[in-house]
């Protein structure tokens, strides 16, 4: 759809749409219903991080706290949800090996016991060597950096979601 075909939703088929641009949260979208209409995609887009950033540090880490582990038990049991197992399956943490999976595991609980919440990245902007890595890098940060890290990083996937929904702004040819 356009961004108008957007602005045109009943504030149900709107949130139903966008309910899961942020995993689990349709909160984002039910609040942002209220600024349409969205000027473009970038005005959609801007409204969904100006909700995020606005929210104390407890609704930020609750946010995070809705996302599934990378390559856990949601995947194991095929309960993800839709968009979260296309971008997992397409970061190849549907085909890790045993070991890779019991490293995954060990590192999402050790990182999660430190921080309270599961490692958050875009998984379509990464690979399973990326993923590792950044996982083993990002345990050493302090709470406050990476809660800023993995909501950038929810951002990421918001953005990549809302671009699956709507069409980009129609370029005005000069
Ligand atoms: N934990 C985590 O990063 N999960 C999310 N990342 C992503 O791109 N899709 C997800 O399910």
């Amino acid at each position: 759809m356009d961004i108008s075909s957007a602005n045109s939703l009943s504030y149900e088929d709107f949130v139903d749409t966008f309910g899961n641009v942020v995993e689990k949260n349709p909160l984002v979208a039910a609040a942002i219903w209220s600024h349409r209409p969205f000027a473009n995609l970038s005005e959609l887009e801007a409204r969904i991080v100006e909700f995020i950033d606005k929210l104390p540090e407890s609704g930020k880490e609750g946010i995070l706290r809705c996302h599934p582990d990378l390559a856990g038990r949601d995947l194991q049991r095929g309960t993800l949800t839709r968009d979260s197992q296309d971008e997992q399956s397409q970061a190849g943490m549907a085909s890790l090996t045993p070991e890779e999976t019991a490293r995954m595991y060990r590192l999402n609980t050790e990182y999660k016991r430190r921080f309270g919440f599961p490692f958050i990245i875009c998984a379509k902007m990464n690979n399973k060597a990326a993923i590792l890595r950044k996982l083993s890098e990002r345990s050493g940060n302090d709470l406050a950096k990476e809660r800023e890290c993995a909501i950038d990083e929810v951002k990421k996937i918001s953005s990549l979601r809302l671009r699956n929904l709507v069409l980009p702004d129609t370029q005005h040819k000069l």
